[in-house]
């Protein structure tokens, strides 16, 4: 499979690090991105093929990657609108872009049909993602079992059926990420205050959160039961959680995954509404 990407920025670099040599070999994946350094970077660890702008490789591929910040993408796309038109084959877009609605990406490559959108996380980087889908009308089975695959080489794919729902997925494993990051770099704090060193509040905090991602992920019991597991009434665990509770812990983490979300949705709004 032929893959181009628009944009060789965070993403594309972990989406192509999960691709290269797995769906494709390096020099299947054609990078078109305005920053040498960026481009040098992918050839030199992938052996891609790159470009500074839009090009006959790009409209070649089978899939066509739109990696660009949500703000830039109405420009990024307007050179593939005659490529596009002209193509002997219908290459699928797969646009990652927070926020972008696929009707107005379809209007801006002038009325094209067979769009994928998804939000991916950067996980994939180490082929453990997890990406949302939803399918355009205008998609083929075939084309929307070449999205799967694509995203399938960089972790696990949830399809949609209702375009509206993928804001939902940026805010819990788009964005989510941060969120895990955040709350390791809490933990090394209280580590540190606590008289540890920055390297072992750091070791501590990472092995916890990876050991327990991965006992959540193995474990056939729900989530609660293995929180209730490490609770004991009176304990050290017990007053941790309480105070978690007292001081609004969960709550603000659903409105916060739900900020991002709708920070999702008004980006696509305030980027559609502009023709
Ligand atoms: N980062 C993340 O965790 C996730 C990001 N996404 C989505 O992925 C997309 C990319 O995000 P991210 O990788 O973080 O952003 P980056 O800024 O790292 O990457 C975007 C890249 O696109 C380049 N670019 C700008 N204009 C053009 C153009 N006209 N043609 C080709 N390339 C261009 C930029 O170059 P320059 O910097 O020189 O302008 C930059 O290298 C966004 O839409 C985001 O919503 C989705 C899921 C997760
Ligand atoms: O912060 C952002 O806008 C992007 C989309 C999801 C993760 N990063």
């Amino acid at each position: 499979m032929k893959i181009a990407f628009i944009g060789g920025g965070n993403m594309a670099a972990a989406l192509i690090a999960g691709l290269a040599g797995k769906v494709t070999p390096g020099a299947g994946i054609h990078v078109v991105d305005p920053s040498p350094a960026a481009l040098e970077a992918l050839h030199a660890r992938h052996g891609v093929t790159t470009a500074a702008s839009i090009d006959a490789a790009v409209t070649g591929a089978e899939v066509i990657v739109l990696a660009v910040k949500p703000q830039s993408m109405r420009e990024a796309v307007a050179p593939l609108v005659p490529l596009l038109a002209g193509a002997a084959h219908a290459p699928l877009v797969l646009s990652i872009a927070a926020g972008i609605r696929s009707a107005d990406l379809s209007r801006w490559l002038g009325g094209y049909g067979a769009i994928v959108r998804c939000m991916p996380n950067t996980p994939a980087l180490i082929g453990m993602g997890i990406s949302g889908l939803v399918a355009s009308g205008g998609v083929t089975e075939a084309q929307r079992l070449a999205a799967d695959q694509v995203l399938r080489a960089v972790g696990g794919t949830v399809w949609l059926d209702d375009e509206a729902k993928i804001d939902a997925v940026t805010g819990v494993s788009g964005s989510g990420p941060a969120y895990v990051f955040y709350f390791i770099e809490a933990m090394q704090q209280a580590a540190v205050e606590l008289g540890l060193t920055a390297e072992q509040g750091i070791e501590l905090a990472r092995a916890t959160f990876s050991g327990a991602a991965e006992l959540a992920a193995r474990s056939d019991e729900p989530v609660n039961v293995l929180r209730e597991r490490v609770t004991s009434t009176g304990g050290t665990t017990y007053a941790a959680l309480t105070s978690m509770e007292e001081s609004g812990v969960k709550a603000a983490i659903v409105t916060a995954v739900k900020a991002a979300a709708a920070r999702g949705r008004e980006l696509g709004e305030q980027l559609g509404r502009d023709d």
